[in-house]
C-alpha cells in the first residue's frame, strides 16, 4: 500500500482540463473550429504538410507565403513561428487590421504579452499558450495565460479549452510562470527521454535486448507518472512503496543520489527557464 507522506489536504488538486472534460452538445457549438488553414513560408514545407494532412484524412488548407490572406479568413489565429520572427510576421502591412477583434494565441517561447501587444491593435485579444510535443498523441500539457477581461472572455475561454483540452491537459497560469513552464513541460519531453534512454541503456548493459529495455523503461515511466496524476500519489510515496529495506531499489537509489541526480535535473529546468526568458528578446540570439 502507499503510506501517506502528507496530509490529505496537502494533496495537489489537479485543476487541469483534460480530454473528455468538455461534454459534446447537440446544438451547433460556435466555439468549435470548422475550417483550418496552415501557413508556411517554403513551398517544400507546404508539400510536406499537404501530404501529412492527406495521410491523416484531415481537411486543412495549406497557404504558402500568404499569412495576411489566411489571417483575414480566420477568427482564431495560432502564432507558431520561431520567437525572433514574430515581430516581422505581425508587422507585415495590413496584418494589424486583419487581426482586429480576433483571438491571437502565441505559443512562442520567451515572447511576452507586452511585446505582442505592441505589434497589434488593442482590439485584438492576445494570449500565450505553451504546449508540448505529446499533444501530437493527445497526451500534451498546455499552459495558457489568463484570458483578459472583455465581453468575449467567455467565448474565448471556451475556444481555448476546445483547442488545447482536445490534445491533452490544459491549465491556466499567470504569465510570470511561462518561462518555467516552457522549461518544465515545453522542453520536458526531451529531459524525460534522456532519463528514459539512460534507464534502457542500464538494462542493455545488464543484457536486456534494446527494444525490450526501451519498452520496459517507457511503460515504467508512464505508469509512475499516471500514479501521480490519476491516483494523486506523491512521488515519494511511490518511491518508498518500492523500496524494500536492504533491497535492490535502495541500492540503485543511493547510486543515483551519488550522481546528484536530483539537483542535476532540477538545475536543468533552472537553466532552460533562464534561456527561455532570452528567446525573442532584442539583442539576444
Ligand atoms: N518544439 C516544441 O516542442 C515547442 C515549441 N514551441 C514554440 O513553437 C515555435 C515553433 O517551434 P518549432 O515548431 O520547433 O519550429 P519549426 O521551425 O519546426 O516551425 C516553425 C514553422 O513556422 C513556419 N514559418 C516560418 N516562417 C514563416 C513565415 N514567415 N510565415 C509563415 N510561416 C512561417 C515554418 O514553415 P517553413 O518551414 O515553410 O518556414 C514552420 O512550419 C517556437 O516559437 C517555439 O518556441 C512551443 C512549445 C513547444
Ligand atoms: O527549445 C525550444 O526553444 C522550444 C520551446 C519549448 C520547447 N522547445
Amino acid at each position: 500500500s502507499l503510506e501517506p507522506h502528507r496530509n490529505k489536504s496537502d494533496f495537489p488538486k489537479w485543476e487541469s482540463h483534460t480530454p473528455g472534460t468538455l461534454t459534446p452538445v447537440n446544438t451547433p457549438d460556435v466555439t468549435v473550429p470548422t475550417r483550418f488553414i496552415a501557413c508556411v513560408s517554403k513551398e517544400q514545407s507546404g508539400k510536406k504538410l499537404t501530404a501529412t494532412f492527406a495521410n491523416l484524412g484531415r481537411q486543412v488548407e495549406i497557404v504558402v507565403s500568404n499569412n495576411l490572406w489566411a489571417v483575414q479568413q480566420a477568427d482564431v489565429i495560432l502564432l507558431c513561428c520561431k520567437p525572433q520572427l514574430a515581430h516581422t510576421i505581425l508587422e507585415e502591412p495590413g496584418m494589424k487590421e486583419a487581426l482586429d477583434s480576433k483571438l491571437l494565441i502565441s505559443i512562442l517561447a520567451g515572447v511576452t504579452l507586452s511585446q505582442l501587444n505592441e505589434w497589434i491593435l488593442p482590439s485584438t485579444t492576445v494570449i500565450r499558450a505553451m504546449p508540448n510535443t505529446p499533444c501530437k498523441i493527445r497526451e500534451g500539457m498546455t499552459v495558457v495565460s489568463p484570458i483578459p477581461e472583455s465581453a468575449e472572455a467567455e467565448r474565448d475561454t471556451a475556444r481555448i479549452l476546445k483547442i488545447f483540452s482536445s490534445i491533452g491537459r490544459c491549465r491556466f497560469l499567470e504569465e510570470k510562470h511561462f518561462d518555467a513552464c516552457t522549461a518544465l513541460s515545453g522542453s520536458g519531453p526531451a529531459f524525460a527521454c534522456i532519463f528514459l534512454e539512460a534507464m534502457a541503456d542500464g538494462g542493455v548493459m545488464m543484457g536486456l535486448p534494446r527494444a525490450e529495455a526501451l519498452e520496459l523503461a517507457a511503460q515504467t515511466l508512464q505508469g509512475a507518472a499516471r500514479m501521480v496524476l490519476q491516483v494523486g500519489a506523491h512521488p515519494a510515496q511511490i518511491k518508498d512503496a518500492v523500496t524494500t529495506p536492504g533491497g535492490c531499489t535502495i541500492a540503485g537509489l543511493l547510486a543515483l543520489e551519488d550522481g546528484r541526480v536530483r539537483s542535476t535535473i532540477a538545475r536543468g529546468i533552472q537553466i532552460a527557464t533562464e534561456r527561455a526568458s532570452e528567446l525573442g528578446q532584442p539583442g539576444k540570439k
